[in-house]
């Protein structure tokens, strides 16, 4: 199973550490090609690489489109994050959107009201695990 992480970068960095914890989670479930999204100074690794935001945009679709599901914490609203989930509904890929309502952010209609992706509203990380169990089973 090859899963594709999504969660903010440009959008801010506040949940970095969240998405580490939910990338280790996932991790029991299959191999997570966009390990780096919970890595606290993704952005200078990648300058240091000289990757252009050509080369991020090329490597993420190919990420994308490898994978077999789409797992994306939608808290932090994030350009990119909209963008990914957008391509992996329309190819019908499974997609689940864990979310935190205690945010100050009121998550896009066009993530709730989408009856192609599954949202999951969570406060702590221990909640999610049974949550992951369940997708990964009805995916499967
Ligand atoms: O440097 C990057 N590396 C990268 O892989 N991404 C991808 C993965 C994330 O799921 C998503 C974050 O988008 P944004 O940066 O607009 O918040 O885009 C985004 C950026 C920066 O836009």
């Amino acid at each position: 199973m090859e899963i594709f992480f999504s969660g903010s970068i440009r959008g801010g960095r506040d949940d970095v550490d969240l998405y580490a914890e939910l990338i280790g989670l996932l991790e029991q479930h299959g191999t997570v090609l966009t390990e780096h999204v919970g890595i606290e100074d993704v952005e200078t690794k990648e300058r240091e690489a000289g990757l252009t935001d050509v080369d991020i945009h090329d490597q993420d679709v190919a990420w994308l489109q490898q994978a077999d599901i789409v797992v994306a914490e939608v808290t932090t609203p994030s350009l990119g994050v909209g963008y990914e989930l957008g391509r992996a509904v329309a190819w019908e890929m499974p997609v689940l959107a864990l979310n935190r309502p205690e945010s100050k952010h009121e998550l896009s209609a066009m993530v709730r009201g989408n009856d192609a992706i599954e949202v999951a509203e969570y406060r702590t990380v221990a909640e999610v695990e049974p949550v992951l169990e369940a997708f990964f089973e009805r995916t499967r």
